[in-house]
């Protein structure tokens, strides 16, 4: 699914009043009644304060206040004065707002017009919406501090004001919303981990906007829904043997992390490759074949480290490696040497990504199509500190276009940055896998659905996603407390399930 930026999604707002059609102030009429919809049936308030801005974003704020009204709530309106004569839509419901004479509206002018809030109030937040063009001074900073101070809830409309769609809003005065009602799609803000204070939990409003934009327009930066999953995933055919899902090598677990290498050989092994193969250090051959017994095993002459490459890794057709590893001088020399090796499909993760973040000429070895799966941390050593959030989404999108690799930067919305210029967002997953051993499982998926066949691009797309998907029904069934890494391979196949 596109993710369009708010020029974009302004362009789709005036394709549907062209080509529907519709006039826009009944498209804010239809965005304002499926909001009051979602208010009536969700909230309930003493007094709704309702604060609207002058543009299109306001004019839903006066709509929504007279439909609450009409509903039997009792409404206090608020109107964020400035110079500017306000929208045509927003003059429009302000005209038929003033009729009715039962609704009390204040203008906020200045500091002393700042209003107390009693704490029972809910207070609508629709001073700015995507038309935000810098970030807020003055009288309206003021009133945001003055709002989110208050100690009531504060529900947004479409933004939260203040919130820029695309770009970074780090250091601006923002609404901090319990709950953000969204018309129609997702906002790239919402994905970014540095604005979750301020959006709340998102619900998306359908206003019905017409259904051919999205398909008219192009877009580096798009959503993983299941439909892009489900179009991935091919389903194993009857007539199928274990030598049609590739053979699978798992590099991992220094002794001390012998469980690295188990989460990531049974994530590996449930996520449908042939046969799988652990290199781990000597000592841990035991410990690793008793709790995956389905999987190889090649021992390292090591006791307590990887250091031998003592196979051919060609002969794998693909290798995950750096889960636990390690960063000590032998292993440093192993992946070295690993790299060497032009040809191999590779998942690096963890400290095979702080190995080479300490040796950054190896990021220049890395065989075209790796994929890199770094946590903020990890991406921060091999790429450098970022002021925002939004700067390290670029930085992962140019990186990967630079060094021909996917990168997967891991985060509640995990974005998977492709050579090509594009990022996917996905959206499953939960903050019940923010705990050891989720990105162990991670590792092992994508270096499964590599050797199976999938792509670089399809392993990743898909990996994230069902990833994240088996760690939500983990969540359901544990609880986002108790699950563990182990619940999320446990819900692999019940992943799989859903792309059927
Ligand atoms: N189009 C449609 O049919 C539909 C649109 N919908 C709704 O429209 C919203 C977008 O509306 P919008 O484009 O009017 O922008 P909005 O965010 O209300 O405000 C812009 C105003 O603020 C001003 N301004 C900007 N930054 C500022 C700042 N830092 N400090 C001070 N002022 C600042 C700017 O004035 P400027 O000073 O730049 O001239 C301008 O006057 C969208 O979020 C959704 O809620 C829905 O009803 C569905 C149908
Ligand atoms: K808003």
């Amino acid at each position: 699914m596109k993710l369009l930026s708010a020029t974009q999604i302004r362009q789709w707002d005036e394709f549907t009043i062209k080509n529907e059609p519709i006039v826009s102030l009944e498209l804010m009429e239809r965005a304002a009644n499926a909001c009051t919809r979602w208010l009536l049936q969700n909230t309930l308030a003493g007094t709704y304060y309702i604060f609207c801005g002058k543009g299109n974003n306001g004019g839903d704020g006066l709509a929504i206040a007279r439909l609450l009204y009409n509903a039997g709530r009792a409404i206090k309106v608020f109107i964020l004065e400035s110079d500017a004569k306000g929208s045509d839509d927003y003059i429009s419901n302000f005209r038929i707002l003033h009729h009715l004479s039962a609704i009390p509206i204040y203008q906020v002018r200045s500091e002393k017009d700042l209003p107390v809030i009693p704490e029972e109030c809910i207070l609508i937040d629709a001073l700015f919406g995507t038309g935000l063009n810098r970030g807020l001074t003055g009288l309206a900073a003021q009133l945001i501090d003055h709002l989110n101070n208050a100690g009531a809830p504060v529900i947004s409309i479409d933004i939260p004001s203040g919130l820029f769609c695309d770009q970074s809003s780090r250091g601006h005065s923002i609404i901090r919303a319990r709950h953000t009602l969204t018309f129609q799609v997702l906002k790239m803000a919402f994905l970014i981990a540095e604005n979750a204070v301020f959006f709340g939990q998102v619900h998306l409003i359908d206003i019905n906007l017409h259904p051919s934009y999205p398909d008219l327009v192009d877009t580096p930066f798009y959503i993983i829904n299941q439909s892009m999953a489900r179009r991935i995933y091919r389903p194993r055919t009857a007539f199928a043997h274990k030598g049609n899902f590739g053979h699978a090598l798992i590099i991992a677990g220094a002794y001390g992390k012998t469980g690295a290498a188990i989460l990531s050989t049974r994530a590996c092994l449930r996520t449908g490759a042939g046969l799988v193969t652990a290199h781990v250090p000597d000592r841990s051959v035991s410990i690793l074949q008793t709790a995956a017994p389905e999987a190889m095993v090649f021992p390292d002459p090591e006791a307590d480290h990887i250091a031998t490459l003592g196979y051919t890794p060609e002969l794998f057709s693909a290798t995950g490696i750096g889960p636990g590893i390690g960063t000590g001088v032998k292993t440093k020399f192993f992946l070295r040497g690993l790299l060497e090796h032009e040809a191999l499909k590779l998942v690096l993760d963890a400290d095979a990504l702080n190995i080479i973040a300490g040796s950054p000429g190896l990021l220049n070895h890395l065989p075209p199509g790796s994929i890199l799966t770094p946590h903020p941390r990890e991406f921060s050593r091999l790429f450098g500190e970022q002021d925002n959030d939004f700067k390290k989404m670029e930085i992962a999108i140019s990186k990967s276009m630079e060094l021909n690799v996917i990168i997967i930067l891991k985060g509640h919305h995990t974005l998977v940055a492709l050579p090509d210029g594009t990022g996917f967002f996905n959206i499953t997953g939960n903050a019940g896998m923010a705990k050891g051993g989720s990105g162990d499982v991670l590792t092992g998926m994508l270096t499964g659905l590599l050797a199976q066949g999938y792509s670089s691009k399809e392993a990743a797309i898909m990996g994230v996603f069902l990833h994240g998907l088996a760690g939500d029904l983990a969540a359901g069934a544990r609880g986002m407390e108790a699950m563990t890494a182990t619940d999320i391979i446990e819900n692999i196949g019940s992943a799989f399930q859903q792309l059927l």
